[in-house]
């Protein structure tokens, strides 16, 4: 009988599992057009009353993301590269589901959350009521909260110098801000976690203990999406790269072929799209 220590049984990698498949995607925004609601309303109304007779002019469209898919899998962490106005941002408001698809489909398995540079914390409160409020806005129980409250600050490392997370968040710098942001996000393990330039804010220890956390995430069976315009970040943090380019999907492939085929592009200085 064959000695099961000295033959192995054949290696069958096992199944990745999909957790995001973004379908032939296309977003687009509505800008002008004469919304009447809202702040502007009476300079509307005044602007309507005076081209009484005028043609009505129709919003614009911008067409940000054109016709995108893709599909991740469990334990992937992936970064979206691109130039400014790209729809990298678009896209990660739609797989979140807070940017509504005019065309195609979002599936994902499980809760995706988005953590932005501009994620909503609240200025006039204190660090440690925000911490308090993110925590039970992202699913936390109180307990929970109250149990990951001390790890949180310190990953944040913001209290290191002196107690800036009894001050107001209005008063900290806007990396101390991402810092927490991030803290608060990265202190519960996340299906889908989509974060959006929050690490390139931070300074080069707090990236690298952003990094590992990714890792941990991504070993606790997540996916994690990060946008940023640090190639360096991108080919650190994840294995596979997106790069978007005008709305579309210009490659899809292992981080460091797909920035390396960025930066050419860029050095090129062909830059369509830019903001
Ligand atoms: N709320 C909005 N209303 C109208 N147009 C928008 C809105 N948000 C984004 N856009 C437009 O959609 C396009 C894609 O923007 P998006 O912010 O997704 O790009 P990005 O790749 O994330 O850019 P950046 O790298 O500069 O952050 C741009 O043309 C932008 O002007």
């Amino acid at each position: 009988m064959a000695d099961p220590q000295s033959t192995p049984a054949p290696a069958h990698p096992p199944t990745p599992t999909p957790t995001v498949v973004v379908d032939e995607v296309h977003v687009t925004y509505t800008v002008g057009g004469g919304s009447a609601g809202g702040r502007g309303a009476a300079t509307a109304a005044l602007s309507r009353m005076l081209r009484r007779g005028e043609k009505r002019p129709t919003g614009r469209r911008v067409h940000a993301v054109k016709g995108v898919s893709f599909v991740a899998y469990r334990g992937e962490a992936i970064g979206l590269i691109g130039s400014n106005g790209s729809g990298k941002s678009t896209l990660l408001k739609a797989i979140a589901g807070l940017q509504p698809v005019e065309r195609g489909q979002v599936y994902t398995d499980g809760q995706p959350s988005l953590l932005g540079v501009n994620a909503a914390l609240m200025n006039d409160l204190t660090g440690e009521r925000n911490v308090i409020l993110g925590g039970l806005a992202m699913g936390m129980s109180r307990t929970e909260v109250r149990e990951r409250y001390d790890e949180i600050v310190d990953f944040s490392g913001i209290n290191e110098k002196d107690d800036a997370i009894s001050r107001p968040m209005g008063t900290y710098s806007s990396g101390m801000g991402a810092r927490l942001r991030f803290s608060i996000a990265a202190a519960k393990s996340h299906d889908v976690l989509l974060i959006d330039e929050a690490l390139s804010t931070g300074d080069a220890r707090f990236r690298r203990r952003s990094q590992q956390r990714i890792d941990e995430l991504r070993a606790a069976a997540g996916t994690v999406f990060l946008v940023s315009h640090s190639n360096s970040t991108i080919t650190e943090t994840c294995e596979r790269a997106l790069w978007l380019e005008a709305g579309t999907l210009r490659r899809d492939g292992p981080a460091k072929e797909v920035v390396a085929a960025y930066e050419e592009f860029t050095a090129t200085g062909a830059t369509t799209g830019a903001k």
